[in-house]
């Protein structure tokens, strides 16, 4: 990459740590430090990261079997760990999250809520949440969420935070928060409304209505319906295939792609352009476009 290449790369890369940024400072006064005590007073479980190297995919692992994955204090803060990991691998392409054993997530750990149920514990949980969500849908990977068996609550908001959701067969995506009394919390309101659209969205928000493949698939709030159960140990390659399609090329075209469209989601229109003018500079006259122009490609 050129000098000034280089150097409109790390404006563009700025420019979205800055949005991140503003997200993260986006508080009604509560210190991240306070946050954190309190979660990491709830352990439990684990969320793993796997960097494929020779792929370029990384797989993240929501980790807690014996309460259907759903998220301990503890795993907030390590999701919100490997989400800046992501941030900065520069040679990924894209990142798969799942649930261990078979099924998805079934949101936050029903002990930890009990314990934090007073409003004050439970918006600074809600804004640690939304801020490490907004990071993930902002990474310059390109994300998919692999639904096996059960995505609940917090985790069906989690699966609105990736590009893309996959669904085995039998697996259902449900937003139960009116069933407990609650909204979603974690920008899943939010994200669902920009996916499916607002009479879909207070359909399935205001009915806690399950969402099977097929239905899903209908509302476009599921991308692809994988011919097989969950905790077959097929899915993950099913989805790996399905992946393939879109990470083919280097890493850096790939995060420009990434790039282009999240500014396009979420700038008005005057600088989203300005960012992608930004982004385009950084593929202009690079090594995957000279080979291209080399190649004299046709695309029939
Ligand atoms: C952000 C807002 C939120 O996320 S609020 C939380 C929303 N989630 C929920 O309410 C899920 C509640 N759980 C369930 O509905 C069921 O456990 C589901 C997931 C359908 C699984 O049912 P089933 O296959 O019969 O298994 P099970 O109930 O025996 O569960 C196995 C063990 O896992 C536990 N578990 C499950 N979900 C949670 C959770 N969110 N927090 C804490 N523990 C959970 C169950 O309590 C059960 O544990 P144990 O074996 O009884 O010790």
């Amino acid at each position: 990459m050129s000098v000034c290449g280089a150097a409109r790369c790390r404006g563009a890369v700025r420019r979205i740590l800055q949005q991140n940024r503003a997200v993260c400072s986006h508080t009604s006064g509560s210190t991240p430090e306070g946050i954190r005590e309190k979660l990491q007073a709830f352990p439990g479980g684990s969320v793993e990261l796997q960097k494929q190297r020779d792929s370029g995919v990384a797989l993240l692992t929501v980790n807690n079997p014996a309460r259907m994955n759903a998220f301990s204090g503890s795993m907030m803060l390590e999701l919100e760990q490997r989400v800046r990991e992501l941030e900065t691998w520069t040679e990924g392409k894209a990142v798969i999250v799942q649930g261990a054993a078979g099924t998805f997530c079934s949101g936050s750990d029903l002990n930890a809520v009990r314990a934090i149920a007073n409003p004050h514990d439970g918006m600074k949980m809600c804004e640690f949440m939304q801020n490490t969500l907004t990071r993930l849908l902002r990474l310059p990977l390109i994300s998919v969420a692999l639904v096996e068996g059960r995505a609940l609550g917090g985790g069906a908001e989690l699966t609105t935070a990736c590009d893309f959701r996959l669904m085995t067969s039998d697996g259902v995506i449900q937003f139960v928060h009116k069933h407990m009394g609650l909204v979603p919390g974690w920008g899943g309101a939010a994200r669902l409304v920009r996916i499916v659209g607002s009479q879909n969205a207070l359909k399935l928000l205001s009915g806690a209505k399950k969402v099977d493949p097929d239905t899903g698939k209908q509302m476009g709030l599921v991308d692809e319906v994988l011919h097989c159960s969950s905790g077959e140990g097929n899915a993950l390659s099913h989805a790996e295939r399905w992946l393939g399609q879109f990470i083919q090329g280097p890493a850096p075209v790939i995060q420009a792609v990434k790039r282009v469209v999240v500014s396009g989601r979420e700038l008005p229109l005057d600088e989203a352009l300005q960012t992608e003018r930004s982004v385009f500079g950084t593929v202009w006259g690079g090594p995957a476009n000279l080979e291209a122009l080399a190649l004299k490609p046709k695309h029939k």
